[in-house]
């Protein structure tokens, strides 16, 4: 039990229990209608540290497993202990457990052995109906940010059915729970706030992280996504309320990459905001105070850097998300030496597009040493997609990094990078400040520069103009034309524009989905040139290979591990990318093809290293599949 239960229950003197609550020698548990929960798991013991049970695939010692038995038992421990479930029920953590829960799926056999005939309606369900109706229930709503909010109510309330309704309909709800609805979620999470659904971690717990990490109900956690919040999407500083994003990219890391739910810790690092409106907005959920900068930003980093490690142990894998690029790029230099550190928006978008690129080769031919590349937008995405580009030209082509960047142009707010702005950039842009005239904007750049690659991540909507789309088609018979920037409202272009003024030539993808376009009596099947085909498979390979550390060669071998499964049939559909109906599979490949690298880099920690990596990463996932219980 964890400790502030055991208090809890010391507190309580007297309480009735009521009859639905049962509980086990080795854990209570609370059953409902709606929500079957679990609390006091006992993966650790009094001091933290891990009791026994069997081994995770990882290695770690994970979950008790349960062998898909629910222990009960007449409760051994007075009315006081049942009290306990009923303070549970009003936790604010998500519902622990609601990944047991079947609703109208228990048998009759189940709801005998667990005290439930009577709470449910006599009609016994199989999981695909439930998961049926479910999905004509999201099809009923019509707002996007309702359908959000019901899915989020669902993963609470039933993790399993809510996972299998994402990975049988990823393509229709991956824009529900991520983008572009997660960015709306984000911009009014004080208002649609219902329960707390990741960890808060503020400038108040300076000196007590490790407390406050120690608080979250599950103790075997092999994935964080940590925010700031300072720049979510597109759509800039959100502050506290950006907790949507980590939320988000965590339910892809289990529906497309299989990482089991309780192993996944959602985090938002509450600094302040500078968001004026959200400092005015009565419904604000974070601390209503400028943004920390500096030594104290630092600090706090540190020391929640240092508290993850001591917590989790260095297997643990920390995917930094939305961060300012002024912090961004610095965090990761500072902690991927001493912690398993990834930032998405860096090294997963950058595997992402160099995948598409590799793939996209495929059209407009020649190998990438061949191309011109303008990235419009020069931040943590844009010059994280250069660096990778640039690694991958030069061992292909067997040049210097150095030499392979100098076909590698970006635009940023003030304009072409070039040498004569060396002094006044940020050192992330420097390595791109090239010889040339200054030059103010994207069309004349594209003049200039005659790029075949045009790639915008400004975070600028609408700024691949008529004229631009014009001018790289001019200058190409097959413009490869990326809008990464999200949510929708921040793309570049839509997938009708660029195919429209192309006639019909772009080779093209966005960071947020659009449909398929008819143009000229032909089907445009636009890709979605986002990093979460990356990052849910990279970080189950590093997961089921232990690895400690994320090296370049790592994201390089995830970008190929996704570029090598377009295939023909994909090409014959003008698709750089695979279909997302298939990303478990996606995932899987790339899982294994980060785990082999990590093990020949000699990263990996779990030994000895499986024979087939592909069947092992598949094993690993986690499935939604409701178990029996007796
Ligand atoms: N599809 C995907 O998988 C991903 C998409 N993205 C999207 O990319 C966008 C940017 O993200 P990120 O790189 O992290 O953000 P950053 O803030 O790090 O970078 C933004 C860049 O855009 C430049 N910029 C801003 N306004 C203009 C303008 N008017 N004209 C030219 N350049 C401009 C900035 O210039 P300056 O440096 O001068 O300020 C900066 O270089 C976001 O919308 C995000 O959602 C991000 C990651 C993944
Ligand atoms: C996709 C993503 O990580 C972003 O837009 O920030
Ligand atoms: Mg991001």
């Amino acid at each position: 039990m964890r400790g502030l239960q055991r208090r809890s229950l010391a507190r309580i003197s007297s309480g009735e229990a009521p009859s639905r609550w049962w509980c086990s020698s080795r854990r209570i548990v609370g059953a409902k209608i709606g929500a079957v929960r679990y609390h006091g798991r006992t993966t650790r013991g009094r001091r933290g540290r891990p009791l026994g049970g069997r081994r995770d695939h990882d290695g770690g010692r994970g979950r008790r497993r349960r062998g898909g038995r629910l222990r009960r038992g007449p409760c051994h421990r007075g009315p006081a202990h049942h009290s306990v479930g009923r303070l549970r029920r009003e936790w604010p953590f998500p519902a622990e457990g609601s990944g047991h829960n079947k609703g109208l799926s228990f048998t009759e056999k189940e709801r005998d052995a667990h005290y439930l005939r009577g709470l449910l309606p006599p009609a016994v369900l199989p999981q695909e109906l439930q998961e049926k109706r479910l999905l004509q229930n999201v099809r009923d709503l019509k707002d996007p940010l309702q359908r959000y909010m019901f899915l989020m109510d669902l993963q609470e309330r039933n993790e399993r059915l809510f996972y299998k309704l994402m990975i049988d309909n990823v393509e229709e709800l991956l824009p529900v729970v991520y983008t572009p609805t997660v960015g709306e979620a984000c911009q009014k999470y004080g208002s649609i706030f219902r329960r707390s659904q990741g960890l808060y971690i503020s400038l108040r717990d300076k000196g007590r992280i490790l407390e406050v990490l120690r608080n979250w109900p599950e103790k075997s956690i092999q994935v964080i996504v940590v925010t700031d919040g300072e720049r979510i999407l597109g759509l800039g500083d959100l502050g506290c309320q950006g907790m949507g994003i980590p939320v988000g990219k965590l339910a892809l890391y289990t529906a497309l990459g299989g990482v089991r739910p309780s192993a996944c810790l959602p985090i938002t690092i509450d600094v302040g905001t500078n968001n004026e409106e959200l400092l005015n907005d009565e419904f604000y959920i974070g601390l209503r105070q400028k943004r920390a900068t500096g030594q104290e930003y630092a600090e706090l980093l540190d020391e929640f850097m240092a508290a993850v490690k001591q917590n989790y142990g260095q297997k643990v894998l920390v995917q930094f998300e939305d961060f300012a690029n002024h912090n961004a790029f610095t965090l990761l230099e500072k902690y991927r030496p001493t912690h398993l550190a990834f930032n998405d928006d860096i090294q997963g978008t950058a595997a992402v597009v160099l995948a598409g690129l590799i793939a996209g080769l495929k059209f407009v031919g020649g190998t990438l040493a061949d191309h011109t590349f303008l990235f419009f937008g020069a931040g943590e995405a844009g010059t994280g997609i250069a660096e990778l580009v640039a690694l991958e030209i030069s061992m292909q082509s067997k040049v210097s990094q150095e030499d392979a960047r100098k076909n590698i142009w970006l635009v940023d707010s003030k304009g072409l990078i070039v040498s004569s702005r060396k002094d006044s950039i940020q050192p992330f842009k420097k390595l791109y400040a090239h010889e040339h005239e200054p030059v103010k904007d994207l069309l004349s750049a594209i003049k200039d520069i005659k790029p075949t690659a045009l790639i915008g991540s400004a975070g600028v909507g609408q700024s691949f103009t008529k004229e631009v789309i014009e001018a790289m088609s001019s200058i190409n018979k097959r413009p490869i034309i990326l809008a990464l920037s999200n949510p929708t409202s921040r793309s570049e272009c839509t997938a009708e524009q660029a195919y429209s003024w192309s006639q019909g030539r772009a080779i093209f993808g966005s960071g947020s989905p659009f449909d398929p376009v008819k143009y000229n009596e032909k089907l445009f099947v636009p890709a979605q040139a986002n990093n979460a085909y990356i990052f849910p498979g990279f970080g189950l390979g590093v997961v089921i290979s232990g690895a400690i550390r994320v090296k370049d060669d790592m994201v390089l071998a995830a970008a190929e591990g996704l570029a090598e499964q377009v295939s023909s049939e994909h090409f014959d559909k003008g698709l750089i990318y695979p279909p997302f109906s298939s990303i478990r599979k996606i995932s899987a490949n790339i899982a294994a093809r980060v785990a082999a690298k990590a093990y020949d880099l000699g990263l990996a920690s779990h030994l000895p290293r499986p024979r087939d990596l592909v069947k092992y990463a598949e094993s690993c996932m986690y499935s939604p599949i409701y178990r029996s219980y007796r």
